[in-house]
C-alpha cells in the first residue's frame, strides 16, 4: 500500500537549528548541529531538518553540507522561496526542500505559506527542485485552497503548519485539531503525502500523531529545550515513545 494512504511509520524528523543558536550565541563552533545529528541518529530520528534562514540568524551555510555528511539519514532543508536558497538548496541536494515563508522581523514560522498567492513565484523553484531530484515539501496553513495550490503546484508533499494548534487553547484545540485531521485526509486522497509541524510538544504531540494520513512530523525547538534537562538523546527517545504509543 502506497505511504500516502497507511504510512506504516510515522517518522520523526528532528529540527536542529537551535543548537546553531546555541553555538551562535558565542560565535565559535560547540555545541556543533553534525554532531547533534548524529545523535538523533542514534536516538532513532527519521531525518534531519534544518532551516536555512536569510539572516542566518541559526543555521549557516557552511552547516548543510556538515549536517548532510555526518549522518545517512535524509536531511530536509526549509527554505524560503528565493533565488540565493534555490540555489543553496541546488548545489547541496538534499532528500527534501520544504519551502517555508520568512519575514526577516518575525520571531519564528508564524503561519503558513500562501502557495495560492504566490503560484508564479514558486512554480519555478518547485520545477527546480523536482528536475533535481530534490523532494519538495511546503509549508502551508491547515487550508483547502492551499492544499488546491499545492496540487497545482505538483507537489509530492505538505507540511502542515501546527502553530496554530499548539498556542489554541479551550475549545479552540479540537477545531484546529479538526482542521489539521481534514486536510491531512484531503491531501492523502488528493495523493499528496501531509507532514506536520510547529510548536510540538509532549503535552500537544498524540493528538496530531494519531491523525492515520500523517507520514512525518518536524519538531525542533521544543526537543532542543529539553535535551538541556535530558539529554538529546532522551528528548527524541521520549518524543518516539509517545508518537509511537498512538500510531
Ligand atoms: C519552519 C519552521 O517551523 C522551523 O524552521 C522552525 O521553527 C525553526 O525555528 P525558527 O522558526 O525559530 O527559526
Ligand atoms: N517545520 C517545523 C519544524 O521544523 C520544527 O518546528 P519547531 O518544533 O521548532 O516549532
Amino acid at each position: 500500500m502506497s505511504s500516502v494512504l497507511n504510512p506504516a511509520h510515522l517518522r520523526l524528523g528532528v529540527n536542529i537549528d537551535h543548537v546553531a543558536t546555541i553555538r551562535n550565541a558565542r560565535g565559535g563552533l560547540h555545541p556543533d548541529p553534525a554532531r547533534a545529528a548524529q545523535i538523533v541518529a542514534q536516538a532513532g530520528g527519521d531525518g534531519i531538518t534544518v532551516h536555512l534562514r536569510e539572516d542566518r540568524r541559526h543555521i549557516v551555510d557552511g552547516d548543510i553540507q556538515r549536517v548532510q555528511d555526518a549522518t545517512g539519514l535524509p536531511v530536509n532543508l526549509e527554505m524560503a522561496a528565493t533565488q540565493e536558497m534555490l540555489e543553496i538548496a541546488l548545489r547541496h541536494r538534499p532528500h527534501a526542500a520544504c519551502i517555508v515563508p520568512e519575514r526577516r522581523e518575525e520571531r519564528t514560522t508564524e503561519g503558513g505559506l500562501d502557495a495560492a498567492g504566490l503560484h508564479n513565484q514558486l512554480a519555478p523553484i518547485v520545477g527546480r527542485l523536482t528536475e533535481a531530484g530534490v523532494r519538495v515539501s511546503l509549508f502551508i496553513g491547515p487550508e483547502p485552497h492551499q492544499i488546491a495550490a499545492a496540487m497545482k503546484l505538483g507537489a509530492p508533499v505538505v507540511e502542515l503548519h501546527t502553530g496554530e494548534y499548539a498556542h489554541a487553547t479551550g475549545p479552540d484545540v479540537a477545531t484546529e485539531l479538526r482542521r489539521i485531521a481534514d486536510m491531512a485526509a484531503l491531501a492523502a486522497k488528493n495523493g499528496i503525502e501531509p507532514h506536520a509541524g510547529h510548536g510540538l510538544t509532549y503535552e500537544n504531540v498524540q493528538p496530531i500523531a494519531a491523525i492515520p494520513q500523517i507520514a512525518e512530523l518536524n519538531i525542533g525547538h521544543y526537543l532542543i529545550g529539553e535535551a538541556i534537562f535530558t539529554g538529546l538523546e532522551a528528548s527524541i527517545a521520549k518524543m518516539r515513545a509517545l508518537m509511537d504509543e498512538v500510531r
